[in-house]
Formats: C-alpha cells, sequence, structure tokens
C-alpha cells in the first residue's frame, strides 16, 4: 500500500470530517499509521522495586490529606456535585472527589453505597441529576460511553459482559476503538481495512498471551470460566489503550486459584501507567493492591484515605454496621443476569456502530 495513503483524507478537504468525529477531543490518531498503541513498559524505580509511575504516585498521597474530596497533585479525574436520583431516593450525591494518577484506587462501601451507579454515571451509562467531571482535565460529562472510551477511559462490569456465541478472539476484536467513517474508508481503500483488521487481530492476540487466554482464542465465550470471563473483559478493556481503567467488582465470583492472577493483573496495569479505580467488597484484596481508598456510604463520599486508617475509621466502621448485606444470588438469577448483560453488551455495540455480531462471521463453529 502507498504510504500517502495515510494522509487520506487530505486534510482540509471536504472529507475532513472522517478525522475526528468529537470535536471535542484530542485529534485521534490515524487508525492505519497507529493502528493500536502496545502498552510500553514502565521505567522501574530501582531503590523501591515499584514502576516510576507508582513511585510517584505514592508520594502524591503520602502528602495528601485522608478527608473526603481531599484534593490530590495530580488529579487524572475530578468529579463535582454528582447527583442522580432514583425516585425519591438519592443513589449518588457526590460533593467532589479527584483521582490520583497512576494509582490503584478503590472505592468501596456497604451495599447499595452507589458505587456502581457512580461507575455508570461517570463512564456515560448512566445521566446525573447534576454534575459535572474531567477527565485529563477536560469536560466528559454528558458524553456517550464510546466517546468516554475514547477519550480513554474504559470500564469493566460487575457482571462481566462477553458475548457467548462469540469467539474469545472476536469478543477481544469488539473492543477495539471504533471510528466514524472507517467503514466508508474500507470501502475506499480496502488495503487501509485489511491492514487495520491484522493490526486489530495482532493485538487482541497480544492481549489475550497476556492475560492467558491465547489458548482460548477460538473458543465461544460462553465456555470460559467466571475468572476467565473477568480476564477477557480487562483484556478487551484494553484494546483502546485507556489511560483510566474503571473495574466494578474485578474479583467477584472468580475461584480463589484465579484471584492471585487477577490481582497480578491489576498491578500490572498501574505499573503499565494506567490509572486504576476499582470497585470491591473484599477488604483483603483492597488492603492488598490499593493505594488510596474512597469510601461511599448513601450516595456521598464519607471517608478517604490509605488502606489502613479508612478501615480503621468510626465512619466507615458505622456505615458498614448499618447496612444491609444482600443474600446471594441462586443460580438461577445468575444465569438471567448474564442473560441481560449479555443483551445490554450487544445493545452497546450497535451503538458503536459496529456490525451485527450475531450475523457476522467468525464465531466459532
Ligand atoms: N436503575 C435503578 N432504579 C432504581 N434504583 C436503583 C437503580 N440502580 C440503582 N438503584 C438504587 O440505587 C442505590 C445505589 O445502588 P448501586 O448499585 O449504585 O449501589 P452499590 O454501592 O454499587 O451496591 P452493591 O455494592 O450492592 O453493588 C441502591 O439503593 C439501588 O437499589
Amino acid at each position: 500500500m502507498p504510504d500517502d495513503a495515510q494522509d487520506f483524507p487530505p486534510p482540509g478537504s471536504d472529507w475532513d470530517f472522517l478525522r475526528d468525529p468529537d470535536p471535542v477531543a484530542a485529534p485521534i490518531e490515524d487508525p492505519v499509521a497507529a493502528p493500536i498503541a502496545a502498552a510500553v513498559p514502565a521505567p522501574v524505580d530501582q531503590r523501591r522495586g515499584i514502576s516510576e509511575h507508582h513511585a510517584v504516585a505514592l508520594d502524591a498521597l503520602a502528602g495528601t490529606a485522608p478527608e473526603p474530596g481531599a484534593a490530590k497533585p495530580d488529579p487524572i479525574l475530578v468529579a463535582d456535585a454528582v447527583v442522580r436520583r432514583f425516585g425519591g431516593l438519592v443513589a449518588v450525591d457526590v460533593n467532589h472527589v479527584e483521582i490520583q494518577r497512576h494509582s490503584i484506587t478503590a472505592l468501596i462501601g456497604p451495599n447499595g453505597a452507589g458505587k456502581t451507579t457512580f461507575f455508570n454515571l461517570l463512564t456515560g451509562f448512566d445521566r446525573p441529576e447534576a454534575g459535572a467531571w474531567t477527565f485529563e482535565g477536560r469536560v466528559v460529562s454528558g458524553l456517550p460511553p464510546h466517546r468516554v472510551a475514547r477519550r480513554g477511559m474504559v470500564r469493566t462490569f460487575q457482571l462481566t459482559k462477553a458475548l457467548s456465541k462469540l469467539t474469545v478472539l472476536d469478543n477481544m476484536r469488539l473492543g477495539a476503538p471504533q471510528q466514524r467513517g472507517e467503514a466508508l474508508w474500507a470501502a475506499v481503500v480496502p488495503p487501509l481495512w485489511k491492514r487495520q483488521e491484522a493490526a486489530v487481530t495482532a493485538r487482541s492476540m497480544e492481549l489475550l498471551e497476556r492475560f492467558k487466554l491465547a489458548d482460548k482464542a477460538g473458543d465461544f465465550a460462553g465456555s470460559l470460566s467466571g475468572g476467565q470471563r473477568k480476564l477477557l473483559e480487562m483484556a478487551r478493556a484494553l484494546m483502546s489503550s485507556p489511560r483510566l481503567v474503571m473495574l466494578d467488582e474485578p474479583m467477584a465470583g472468580v475461584n480463589p486459584a484465579l484471584t492471585q492472577s487477577l490481582l497480578g493483573h491489576v498491578q500490572s496495569l498501574r505499573d503499565d501507567g494506567m490509572t486504576v479505580v476499582f470497585v470491591e467488597h473484599d477488604m483483603d484484596v483492597v488492603r492488598h493492591i490499593a493505594d488510596w481508598v474512597v469510601v461511599m456510604a448513601q450516595g456521598q463520599v464519607i471517608a478517604e484515605g490509605p488502606p489502613a486508617s479508612v478501615m480503621s475509621d468510626d465512619r466507615v466502621i458505622d456505615a458498614y454496621l448499618g447496612s444491609h448485606h444482600d443474600a446471594p444470588l441462586s443460580e438461577e438469577e445468575e444465569e438471567a443476569r448474564l442473560v441481560e448483560a449479555e443483551a445490554e453488551l450487544a445493545e452497546e455495540i450497535s451503538h458503536l456502530g459496529a456490525a451485527d455480531p450475531s450475523t457476522e462471521g467468525g464465531a466459532a463453529p
């Protein structure tokens, strides 16, 4: 393919609308010239034996006041006055929260505290009654999920969303960033599409290797265990080379044999330079990997700080003691929620303008 194909459409031409469908977003890299960025290993702070990114984040957090709404030296995400009501219930009422870049922040709180709703709002899956938030200093409140993702902020779900009748590899491909006009590009210059497709497959396989799922690439996603589905979802989230990864209960439903491996993967995201926010109920997990903890109760942030100090905070203990605890789901309820999650994912993908996965080729026979 001629190199000048990379300059299609010519800047300033009538085709310029193909370049960046999001006028306020940073210019999107040419999908052919830079198909999908691979992770660059982060430099290591030799003295402390951790990545330099992590060392900087730890120093920043060490100087941060452990109080709700604390300002951070280098926040990647800042949310203000976010309110979401369901009828008379105030599910989220977050006054101010900042997430320190290159940290792992745990968002904890009793059942019904508003953690998932807050995730849904921040990532565009739900709309608040009020509030605004910025990512990398630019407003992302009001953007739909795919545009939030294109800005570099992705999330996974409490209940994993994988299309069970597609192969693991095809599920990965669906995570590749979609760009308006890609189909038109393909029609005009088919080699561009082929090259992009090859790059997407290569990146998918690279991530599947990293998450030890490469030998499952041709299997139906539905054949994976709960833990493997979590890994697949995490791997798919990385297809768009995000800078902030939000994980909703990454360890829930994972058998103990895979827990350590998942924990290692979460830490490796931070070590590769990503910022991680995760919702978690298991306090051992939080203690083990979180650099900072934000506690929600009844929609509000009631405490913040390093894991040990937060867990001995009386307000936090009271919030947990005063909460109800949901009974575990029955097998039928779990199955029904899986079906629901799959339908939601299919709908999200159709919104992205991707081909209908149920009718596309590529599924395992
Ligand atoms: N779509 C909805 N319609 C009505 N109420 C909702 C809806 N989504 C959440 N809620 C309510 O909002 C509150 C916050 O729920 P949310 O799921 O965000 O809490 P959570 O902290 O994530 O809880 P958990 O840890 O149990 O997942 C709860 O009282 C919940 O019942």
